[in-house]
Formats: C-alpha cells, structure tokens, sequence
C-alpha cells in the first residue's frame, strides 16, 4: 500500500505539469521539480539536508533520475546574530523565522531542521512533516590544553577547579553550574567547528559543552573528551533529531515524508515537545526534555527546570502509554511548572 501511494506520488512528481493542487482532486498535478529544500547554511545543517535528501531518495527511486532537489541557503537571524546568547536577542524559533518565511512564500517546498532550534508552535500554515531517526541526544564536553584527565568515576574531573567554560546554552550552564559552583561560564556561539576553535586557542574559554550528535555527524566524534549520560546533562529536547516542515495544504509531499518518517523519533518528539510547549518558559529559562522508548514499549520522560546559576533545579520523570506521548509531556511540564519558583520561568 505504502509503495503503490508512494508510486502514484512519483508519476506526479515527475509527469505533471505546475502547480499547485490545494484540493485532494488535484493531488497528482501539482508541482514541478526541482523540489526546494530550505537549509541554514552551516556545514552541521548541510550534512543533514543531505543526509534527509539521500533517504528520501532510497524511498522513492524515482527522485534519482533527475535533477529532483535543489538546496536553498537561508541566513536565519540566529545565523546572524553571533555575540549575544539567543535568551537575550529575544524571542523564539529564531533559527526558523526566515525558513519558515520562504517555505509560506513557495520559494522551498520543505526545509530541513535540527528539531532542538525549531519552535514548539509553528506558524499557521506550516506542519512538521517527519521526525527523522535520533542520533546519538547526549551532551559532551570538549577541552583545551589546559584540561585535566579524565576519570571514570567523575564526569567533571577534567574541568579544573575555576575553569572558564564556554556555552550560550542556560540549560548546560545551570546543570555543569549546580555540580559545579567554582565553574566561571562565558557565552561563546557559532558553528561547532568555530566552538572547537575557540576552545583550543589561547586565552579563550578552557572548555564548552556540544551535542554529541553534531560532532558524530562532522565525523568529529573523536574531540569529544566526554560524553555526559542523560542523567548527569538532560539533554535539551528533540537533540539528535532532525525534523521537516512542509506547507500543511502540501498533501503530496506530506504523504511523501511520511514515508521515512521514524516511529520512535516521532513519539520521542511529541512527548519531548509537548513538555517543553505546556512549560512555556522564557528563552530564558533553562529546560531539559529526554524521552526514551522502554523494552517494554512505554515511554520514559525526564524533564529538568534549573535557574541559570545552577542555584536550582528540578528534575523529575514520568512514564506511560506511547500513544499518549502529548499528554505525558504536558503533565510533566506542568508538575515542574507547579513546583518550581517562579522566577525561572520570568
Ligand atoms: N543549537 C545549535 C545546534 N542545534 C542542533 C545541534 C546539534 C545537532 C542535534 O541536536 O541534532 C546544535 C549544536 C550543539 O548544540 O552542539
């Protein structure tokens, strides 16, 4: 069933003419190809555009016969904007607002994103079309020469006493911070080749915090001196997933994403999203959100709320039926919301 739909898809990608069936008549005569993939331009964002476009094309053979794909490099205020930690620049979804622009204007067809950078509430008008299988979602530290070694009891040790380290993320800082208090935190942004740098040059920070999955996905793996498990560094929801908006009227090519849709990332995703949506925390409040799919088949929530200088936190987990990820999410999100202070939701 799947294949016939997905067959009937390639014949009107391939031999219809323009555009634009907004009604479910016209579904088979809707667009020309190339299909416009939107992507920030960062070498983390590219190699997941990639990445997508290689495994839409294993599902549907038919895109490997043309020229089926064009990337569009969309500068996103969060690409510009690099001395600021985004809690201060205002505002959310600031890694989207100029992709989401373009996918509504029909200048791309879809757009690719890492699920973490993606607002919990798209813009009317726009879905979330697949979750994409997770990558590795834990957090590891990189360091400079000046770093201890590693010990396998501590997952800190190789921070020095009173280490400068470098993060725009509140919610790394509250949770190295709360273990921590002698550690000093500087905001450093950029891609995670230009953080690396950073890291290793003189007089900059000592060391900073990456997603694991970035680095596996830069084949640079291997500059991770230690990789945090979940319980030690919540990671920050959807991390390690990538995600595709479409326009919600493209029926054709939700139908077509839904293809390589990943079951477990979607539950994970839903559940995470829903959490960190029902706590509508300020940008600058620091949240971790990590759902895990059990042997059993149920899901595992952990969710974390801190203040920034580590002086609080809470974390607490929540488990239950799969199908029920959105609602397990939202009564996690809103038990720390409960019982949390105020003030870290300002
Ligand atoms: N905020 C930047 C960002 N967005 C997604 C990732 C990592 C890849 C992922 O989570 O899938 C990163 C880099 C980082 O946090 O180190």
């Amino acid at each position: 069933m799947l294949l016939s739909s997905l067959d009937q898809t390639n014949e009107g990608l391939r031999h219809r003419g323009a555009l634009h069936g907004h009604s479910p008549h016209h579904r088979q005569s809707t667009r020309t190809l190339p299909l416009k993939v939107g992507t920030r331009g960062s070498p983390l964002a590219l190699w997941q555009t990639r990445h997508f476009l290689a495994l839409i094309t294993k599902v549907c053979p038919l895109l490997r016969e043309v020229k089926a794909f064009e990337e569009c490099v969309i500068a996103t205020s969060g690409d510009k904007i690099q001395d600021k930690r985004l809690a201060d620049i205002g505002g959310k979804g600031l890694f989207a607002k100029e992709i989401h622009e373009a996918l509504l204007d029909g200048r791309v067809d879809f757009a690719v994103h890492s699920m973490k950078d993606l607002e919990t509430e798209l813009p009317p008008g726009i879905v979330l079309a697949c979750a994409l299988k997770r990558e590795d979602s834990r957090d590891a530290i990189v360091v400079g020469p000046d770093c201890a070694g590693v010990t396998r009891d501590d997952p800190y040790a190789c921070l020095p006493k009173g280490a400068l380290i470098g993060t725009a993320s509140v919610r790394r800082q509250s949770q190295l911070l709360h273990a921590r208090p002698d550690l000093q935190v500087e905001i450093i942004r950029g891609s995670v080749q230009s953080r690396l740098s950073k890291v290793r040059a003189e007089g900059g920070p000592q060391a900073s915090l990456l997603a694991i999955a970035g680095l596996k996905r830069l084949e640079m793996e291997h500059e991770a001196a230690v990789v945090l498990d979940a319980e030690t560094m919540v990671p920050a929801a959807c991390q390690g997933i990538v995600g595709v908006t479409v326009r919600a009227d493209d029926v054709e090519l939700r139908e077509l994403l839904s293809a390589i849709e990943d079951g477990e990332a979607a539950s994970v995703c839903t559940a995470e999203r829903a959490f960190l949506g029902s706590l509508d925390g300020s940008c600058r409040t620091p949240i971790g959100g990590h759902a895990q799919l059990m042997p059993d088949g149920q899901l595992l929530l952990t969710g974390l709320v801190a203040r920034a200088d580590g002086s609080f936190l809470l974390k607490r987990k929540l488990w239950g039926a799969r199908a029920d990820a959105a609602a397990l999410g939202r009564e996690l999100g809103d038990s720390l919301r409960r019982d949390a202070p105020a003030d870290i939701f300002g």
